[in-house]
């Protein structure tokens, strides 16, 4: 892994959590070729959460998913810190996306047959921490987010604002570096919304993980500590 300054980022700057550089990405549409993402630039620093918020169709879930490392840009890198994850191998880059970065979606995709601790516990124990430690670490979030009386219980019997508050605490159980969210309160009403919201945000300080969030509600992005969208493929201020 090449430690050095790297030419292809933004020059006399300290690297940031997250900087995508030079981002370009289009999908073939029949005969003609839909550009989504035409050189977008992004930074966000460590404790800094940054709302991305622009209408259907513009390239959220595209900007996330290589900001992720899901998938590769047709051209642009991805710097993690110092390190361009472009250089990397698909190996590494799971291993990165494992240790690294938490996501959050719209619909929480817990597992269904595992309790809200073990939802939580899952990715510590992928990474190799001891059970006993994954399980600490889970009832430690549980109760942060006022949900320690609920780790035993399915997903199915929780409410969705609860189990969107266990899918955050899934996310950041591996204290990711990034945390990417795609409209993880889109299905919840207003006061569920802000509630997990309040939570999360307050996991984001506390941890000083760097945060993107796409969503559709203006009021929690103007809650953020910055705000940005996709207009002609280019990331810019809303
Ligand atoms: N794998 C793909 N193949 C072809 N087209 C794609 C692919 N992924 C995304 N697109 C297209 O790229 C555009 C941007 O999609 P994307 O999902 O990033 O938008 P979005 O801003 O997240 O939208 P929404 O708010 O509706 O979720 C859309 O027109 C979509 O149809």
């Amino acid at each position: 892994m090449n430690m050095a300054v790297d030419p292809r980022r933004t020059p006399d700057l300290a690297p940031a959590a997250l900087e995508l550089a030079g981002i370009r990405r289009s999908f073939d549409e029949g005969d003609r070729q839909l550009h989504i993402l035409n050189g977008a630039n992004l930074r966000i620093e460590a404790g800094e959460m940054v709302a991305l918020v622009a209408p259907s169709g513009t390239g959220k879930s595209t900007l996330l998913h290589i900001a992720g490392l899901l998938e590769r840009p047709d051209e642009g890198d991805v710097f993690l810190g110092p390190v361009n994850c472009s250089d990397l191998s698909d190996d590494q880059r799971t291993a990165i996306r494992r240790n690294d970065i938490g996501f959050v979606y719209q619909f929480h995709h817990l597992l269904p047959e595992f309790t809200a601790q073990e939802n939580i516990m899952m990715p510590q124990m992928i990474r190799g921490l001891p059970k006993k430690v994954a399980a600490e670490r889970a009832d430690e979030l549980l109760n942060y987010l006022r949900l320690g009386e609920r780790g035993k219980h399915r997903p199915s019997e929780l409410s969705g604002g609860e189990q969107q508050r266990v899918a955050v605490a899934r996310a950041v159980a591996n204290a990711p570096r990034i945390l990417l969210l795609d409209e993880p309160t889109g299905n919840l009403d207003p006061t569920t919304a802000k509630y997990v919201f309040d939570a999360l945000a307050a996991l984001v300080r506390a941890s000083g993980v760097a945060t993107l969030f796409a969503t559709h509600n203006l009021e929690l992005a103007a809650r953020m500590d910055r705000a940005i969208t996709l207009k002609d493929g280019l990331v810019q201020p809303l």
